[in-house]
């Protein structure tokens, strides 16, 4: 059978191991994806999820932090104590050193102290620091651990650069075949982001007009009103650039740009991303001079709270890290050649709000002269958060007697109104995903690759450039220098939807 359209299949038995288990990805996310996953019933039947940290947890001790974690991360509407312990039960806690060759031999016993270990499917989370990766993944085989039928999820940062990259998955993929490798990128588990596949692709009316003759430039927006909180080192050694537009907004990207596959399968999305991304225009240093802005958070104020610098929630001042970026760039190919893509980020911003929005060109005739009222092109917006949906912004002649009088009014379209059902977060769906050994919304190692080789040369210019980030006050919309970005080519930023 056509690897590709293998149907995925949940194992009856798996042991669903988090490196980290006591960390913030864990208890914010992890966690209380598979407790809703398994209030659904969606887990397998014989299933454990071992929590790997340096804490000196024991199995209690470990059930009594996730039980808090669950009482915060979850609905209440969603906590009933009977499936809360139910939960908690299946969970055990192995303090363990990743480092230490010898604290593995109690791994290697956990994960055989089951009936019937070799019939168990194991995933392997790992979300520690990168830095963890390969001497994990060692570690895994030395042990014996690793079978066919074994999956590591690998969480970003993968790498800092194209060449550290290239080092963890040189590490990684000594131990576990490509097949076998999940590199998360959690908006990919979005509904409205595979909703974008099905918009696209499902229905007719929008792929014709999906191109460079009709489509006047497209603008991908996330915007956060969090600060680092308490990731500072990491963020640090990261910037916008590296947390942000290398992963998450260049997957975006890439689904607003891939052309159609043939159909949805394990490989076929990703070949398509990956030509986007191949396709990207190189940026020299002048276009980095010319198309980039950098932007640092000053203290301000969000949602009427005051809030502190970066610099203060660093602890101190001679970081040049960005925490916020716009850029332009464009998809050198037949379908989008001459569409400009404006992608920005920020932190502090004056509003949480993550959009896609494609701008459609002015009717090449107007046929309704001295028409009162207002026009604008049309617009589709595809809200990823925090509502998930979309909005398509048209004209229509103002109810009336009077003549025409045009008005912009918009289709609306509320996954949670339309579908009345609770949304599950991004990472409910991926490491069901995982689960089954469905990689589809997952990034294959080229794909990771392509997006540092873009990215690679805007790093290197802004590192050789002695400007730094330009400032923005916490809440707003950031540096003036990134709506000149549009300007100048007499255009503006759209006003998120929500
Ligand atoms: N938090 C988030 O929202 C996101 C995080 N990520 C990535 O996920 C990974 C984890 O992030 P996050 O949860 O925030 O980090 P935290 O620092 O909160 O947690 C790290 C976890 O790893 C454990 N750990 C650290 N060193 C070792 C070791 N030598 N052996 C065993 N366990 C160890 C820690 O426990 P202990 O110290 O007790 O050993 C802790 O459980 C990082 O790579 C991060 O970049 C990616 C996207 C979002
Ligand atoms: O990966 C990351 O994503 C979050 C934003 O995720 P969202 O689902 O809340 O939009 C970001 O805050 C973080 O810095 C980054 O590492």
């Amino acid at each position: 059978m056509d690897q590709n359209i293998t149907p995925h299949v949940l194992p009856t038995a798996c042991d669903f191991t988090v490196f980290g288990g006591t960390g913030d990805l864990a208890l914010r996310k992890l966690l209380p994806a598979l407790y809703h996953r398994d209030l659904e019933g969606q887990l397998p039947a014989d299933y454990r999820i071992l929590g790997v940290s340096r804490s000196d947890l024991d199995d209690a001790g470990w059930r009594a932090e996730v039980r808090t974690a669950l009482g915060v991360h979850v609905d209440a509407a969603d906590l009933y104590d009977g499936a809360v312990d139910r939960f908690l039960a299946r969970l055990f806690h192995l303090n363990l050193d990743a480092e230490a060759p010898e604290d593995w031999d109690r791994f290697h016993a956990l994960l055989k102290d089951r009936p019937h270990p070799e019939e168990a499917v194991r995933v392997f989370y790992l979300a520690v620091a990168p830095k963890l990766f390969g001497s994990i993944c060692q570690r895994l085989d030395e042990i014996g651990v690793v079978d066919e039928h074994a999956r590591v999820v690998l969480e970003k940062p993968i790498g800092h650069d194209l060449a550290s990259a290239r080092e963890v998955n040189d590490a990684v993929g000594r131990v576990f075949a490509e097949p076998q490798i999940f590199r998360i990128d959690h908006y990919l588990g979005k509904e409205s982001v595979q909703n974008l596949l099905v918009t696209r692709f499902a229905n007719t009316f929008l792929e014709p007009l999906w191109n460079s003759r009709w489509v006047d430039h497209v603008e991908i927006t996330v915007s956060e009103t969090v600060g680092v909180g308490g990731r500072g080192e990491y963020y640090d050694n990261a910037g916008a650039l590296r947390d942000m537009v290398q992963n998450h907004l260049l997957q975006l990207l890439c689904l607003v740009a891939m052309e159609p596959p043939t159909y949805v399968g394990r490989e076929t999305v990703r070949d398509e991303k990956v030509k986007v991304l191949q396709a990207l225009r190189p940026m020299a240093a002048e276009d980095v001079d010319r198309d980039t802005v950098r932007g640092r958070y000053d203290a301000g104020l969000v949602d009427g709270v005051a809030v502190p610098s970066y610099a203060d929630d660093l602890g101190h001042g001679g970081s040049r890290t960005e925490t916020f970026v716009a850029l332009k760039t464009e998809v050198q190919n037949w379908r989008w050649a001459g569409v400009p893509f404006y992608l920005r980020t920020g932190k502090r911003m004056d509003r949480r709000a993550s959009e896609i929005v494609v701008v459609f060109k002015e009717p090449p005739h107007s046929m309704f002269p001295g028409a009162e009222g207002t026009t604008a092109p049309n617009r589709l917006h595809i809200l990823v958060q925090p509502d998930e949906g979309m909005r398509l912004h048209l004209t229509a002649k103002e109810p009336g007697p009077g003549g025409y009088r045009l008005r912009p009014v918009s289709l609306d379209l509320s996954y949670a109104t339309a579908f009345d059902a609770r949304l599950p977060d991004a990472y409910e769906r991926l490491l069901m995903d995982v689960i089954k050994g469905n990689p589809t919304l997952f990034m294959r190692r080229d794909e990771v690759e392509a997006a540092w080789t873009w990215t690679e040369p805007i790093l290197r210019r802004w590192a050789a450039t002695p400007e730094r980030p330009k400032r923005y006050p916490a809440g707003t919309a950031g540096p003036t220098s990134a709506a000149m970005l549009l300007e100048r080519d007499g255009r503006t930023w759209t006003e998120p939807d929500q």
